[in-house]
């Protein structure tokens, strides 16, 4: 894995569209940390969780782990670092616009 910048002192926010045994998310971290970076943030959209995911991401690599609901969380699996955002109103929002023939880019902006 390589890195590119200068990272040290900094607040690093790494983004991935999902995590499953979380050795991506982990490695990078890992590295960011051993570059000096100050703190550690992961977010991610779907959150599978495999193990050794749970103990990989409550190992004190990450500051905070935010992921969201697309796949439920199981509650033996939440730690004190992660936080589940909802995905409801943009997905409500978004069948809405669908129904109702509107922009759903709009949403984005
Ligand atoms: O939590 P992990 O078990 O490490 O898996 C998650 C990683 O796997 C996927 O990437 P992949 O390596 O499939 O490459 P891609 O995104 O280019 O398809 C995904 O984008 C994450 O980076």
């Amino acid at each position: 894995m390589n890195l590119i910048g200068d990272v040290k002192g900094k607040v690093a926010v790494m983004v991935d569209d999902m995590i499953d045994t979380a050795g991506t998310i982990a490695k990078g971290a890992a590295l960011l940390h051993q570059e000096g970076a100050r703190e550690v943030y992961a977010c991610s959209t779907h959150a599978v969780f495999s193990p050794p995911a749970i103990e990989r991401l409550s190992s004190g690599l990450f500051q905070e782990v935010i992921i969201t609901n697309t796949i439920p969380v199981s509650e033996q699996n939440y730690f004190p670092q992660l936080t589940v955002l909802s995905v409801a109103n943009l997905l409500g929002e978004t069948i809405w616009r669908v129904h109702d023939d509107c922009s759903v880019s709009s949403t984005f902006q």
